[in-house]
């Protein structure tokens, strides 16, 4: 049976008891322009050498002018929406506890770390494979959520080789795997923030995968960037997507960069859905450090893990470790 699984968390106390509103900083989130990637091959080296510090030093980054049609994103939003609005016959079909079910709709009451989230999860890539266990209901869910999941791998693909170009690696360094890899989409649904309640939606932790992109309705995604310890609110710009470094990453790229810990907050003004797409390979195929960022000056720092390893650990993750920390190598 194919597996369904939340990300990889790590909400210890320490983080849990930072104060709630993010700093100001002066310094905004990087936005790249996607389009410049395809220029020639100066603006595009300049391209990859911005997400490549924007990966250093936040861990994330926007992206606009990504080619998604701003009636696709509205569209997989409005049928994320919808589908949270049925009635709880209609959700509850998906509703599970086993984390290896290929479709999994659950609330907050069942799950230790969202506080104040219901989420529906399945898988995307490749669509055909896919497309038949997700909802029938509202009717546009597998028009407008398939067409918003192909053209985001179609992104996922772009800034992977955009990253891994950036690291060093040879242009298409891995694509063939990617093509067929996996994504998983994440779909939330945080009610307004009302005053009596606690604000966070869903504590910090970090993705299992390479990538992660994200679209949300309103502003409530909050990251540690890596630059300096403390949250930052990104912003919710129009047609912009978030693009966030999952554990994955981190192992292939050993070390060189580091997923990112995020959370989400209510909003205070309105119910606030988000989609998040977290891509990696098949569910099998293990990822290792690369070999060619591997030599004696930077031994290899993680053991390698596949996304069925990752769905073993989550039980044993009672402390909400992120993934990650399982995989170091002792004394590397
Ligand atoms: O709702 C958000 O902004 C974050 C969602 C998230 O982190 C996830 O689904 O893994
Ligand atoms: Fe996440």
């Amino acid at each position: 049976m194919p597996a369904c699984s939340s990300p990889s968390y790590m909400a210890s106390q320490a983080w849990l008891s930072q104060a709630l509103s993010p700093s100001q900083s002066s310094h905004a989130v990087p936005v790249i322009n996607l389009g410049r990637l395809k220029k020639d091959p100066a603006t595009r080296a300049l391209v990859i050498q911005d997400i490549v510090r924007a990966c250093r030093e936040w861990g994330c980054f926007q992206v606009v002018n990504h080619g998604i049609s701003k009636s696709i994103m509205k569209g997989a939003l409005e049928a994320a929406s919808e589908f949270f609005e049925l009635s709880a016959e209609h959700k509850e079909v998906f509703t599970s506890t086993d984390i290896r079910q290929p479709v999994r709709y659950d609330t907050s009451s069942r799950d230790g770390i969202s506080r104040a989230r219901s989420f529906l999860k399945h898988y995307a890539n490749p669509l055909e494979d896919w497309v038949q266990f997700w909802p029938m209901y509202p009717p546009t869910y597998r028009k407008k959520i398939g067409e918003y999941a192909v053209e985001i791998q179609r992104v996922s693909m772009q800034l992977m080789d955009a990253i891994l170009q950036g690291l060093g690696l040879r242009p298409m360094y891995l694509q063939e795997k990617l093509e067929k890899g996996m994504q998983f989409l994440a779909l939330n649904n945080y009610p307004q923030f009302s005053h009596q309640d606690d604000r966070i939606g869903l504590a910090p932790h970090s993705d299992y995968g390479f990538l992660t992109i994200l679209l949300q309705s309103s502003p409530g995604l909050e990251v540690m960037p890596h630059k300096d310890n403390s949250w930052k609110a990104i912003p919710a710009i129009p047609g912009a997507l978030h693009v966030h470094i999952g554990d994955h990453l981190e192992v292939l790229s050993n070390g060189q960069l580091k997923s990112l810990v995020h959370r989400a907050i209510l909003n205070p003004a309105e119910a606030r859905i988000s989609i998040a797409s977290i891509h990696g390979l098949s569910m099998d195929e293990k990822v290792n450090c690369a070999k060619e960022l591997v030599d004696d000056h930077h031994p290899k720092l993680y053991r390698g893990s596949s996304f069925h390893d990752f769905l073993d650990f989550l039980p044993s993750n009672i402390e909400y470790k992120r993934f990650v920390e399982s995989l170091k190598i002792d004394g590397a």
